[in-house]
């Protein structure tokens, strides 16, 4: 399946799915929204052949050079493939702090071909051959800024764009302010990609506090969810790993995240804890704040297992579900 194919099939369905709501919210009759409801099931895509991935989290340690951080980030992908994995995960905003600030002026234009970072992650790929995830960065196109994950095959061929869909706008008194709106915009679409490391489906941080969106990557047959994600210390205890298990746990499926490491100098505390999370919820490998490469083995066929012991997929009442809020 091509990334395009895979890519419009998934802004479909998100398309798809604001008609069948708005379609609801307008039916005079509840017969004819109990019709509505009824068709509502999602076809769900079968996920593809089970393997073993060996999975590498980069929790890289980021400053404000971005050459030093395009250096790290190379050398942290030739680590990981000496390893042994054959799937290395980047760390949100990998090459430029995590502020306002620092957005336009790091952002780069990828699909001009003008993109230093693009340009490196491509050829680490390719020279240690990995399907990598390459983490975020900031992107320059048409005027706007955007913060999106490219996703590389282990030819280094780009398989993958995604830009984060729900910005980063919080605001916690005491805790953490960030509103990622004032300089970024909104993706429009998901991401599912079909790698020679499963099938992946691709959030970018705060899109891990959406179950919606795991929910449709599961829908089309995603194995793997993958979030370069950088919590902070207000947000990252409490919910990060909590989270993960959630996503996975609710969707029978690996969960991954990778965050940069704490820079103590940083306007920004990044939480850290680069995380894998198996489809029962298990925590398979996790760390601490500082920088390191976090190794997790990867088993596909998981998924069919605790899929055939608990069939939540066949079980759901999609019939019920959008007819709640007409009979509570
Ligand atoms: N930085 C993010 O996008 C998300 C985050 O820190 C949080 O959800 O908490």
């Amino acid at each position: 399946m091509s990334l395009g194919r895979l890519s419009s099939a998934t802004s479909g369905l998100l398309v798809q799915s604001a008609r069948k709501l708005h379609f609801s919210a307008s039916t005079a009759t509840m017969r004819s929204v109990v019709t509505a409801a009824t068709s509502a099931a999602p076809e769900l895509v079968p996920t593809p052949g089970t393997m073993k991935v060996k999975l590498a989290l980069c929790q890289m340690a980021t400053s404000a050079d971005k050459v030093e951080n395009i250096a790290a980030a190379k050398s942290a992908i030739q680590e990981a493939s000496s390893s042994g994995a054959s799937l290395v995960v980047l760390p949100e905003m990998w090459n430029c702090p995590y502020s306002n600030d620092s957005f336009p002026s790091y952002a780069e234009d990828i699909d001009a071909g003008a993109s230093p970072s693009a340009a490196a992650l491509a050829e680490a790929a390719r020279g240690h051959a990995v399907t990598l995830v390459g983490g975020s960065i900031p992107e320059r196109s048409d005027g706007k800024l955007y913060n999106t994950c490219l996703v590389y095959s282990k030819e280094g061929q780009l398989l993958a764009k995604h830009r984060k869909v729900h910005l980063f706008d919080i605001d916690i008194p005491g805790g953490v302010t960030f509103k990622e709106s004032e300089t970024l915009t909104a993706g429009q679409a998901g991401t599912v990609v079909d790698t020679d490391a499963g099938r992946l489906g691709i959030g970018i941080c705060y899109d891990i506090r959406f179950p919606e969106l795991a929910m449709m990557y599961t829908q089309r047959g995603a194995q793997l969810l993958v979030y370069p994600g950088a919590f902070n210390t207000t947000t990252g205890p409490a919910h990060w790993e909590l989270l993960q298990k959630a996503r996975a746990v609710d969707n029978q499926l690996f969960v991954a995240t990778c965050s940069p490491a704490r820079n103590p100098e940083a306007s920004y505390q990044a939480w850290g804890h680069s995380t894998a999370v198996d489809p029962f919820g298990k925590v398979l490998a996790t760390t601490d704040e500082k920088p390191g490469i976090v190794y997790a083995e990867l088993d596909y066929a998981e998924l069919e297992k605790r899929r055939t012991n608990m069939p939540l997929m066949q079980q759901k009442r999609y019939d019920l579900y959008s007819l709640l809020d007409k009979t509570l």
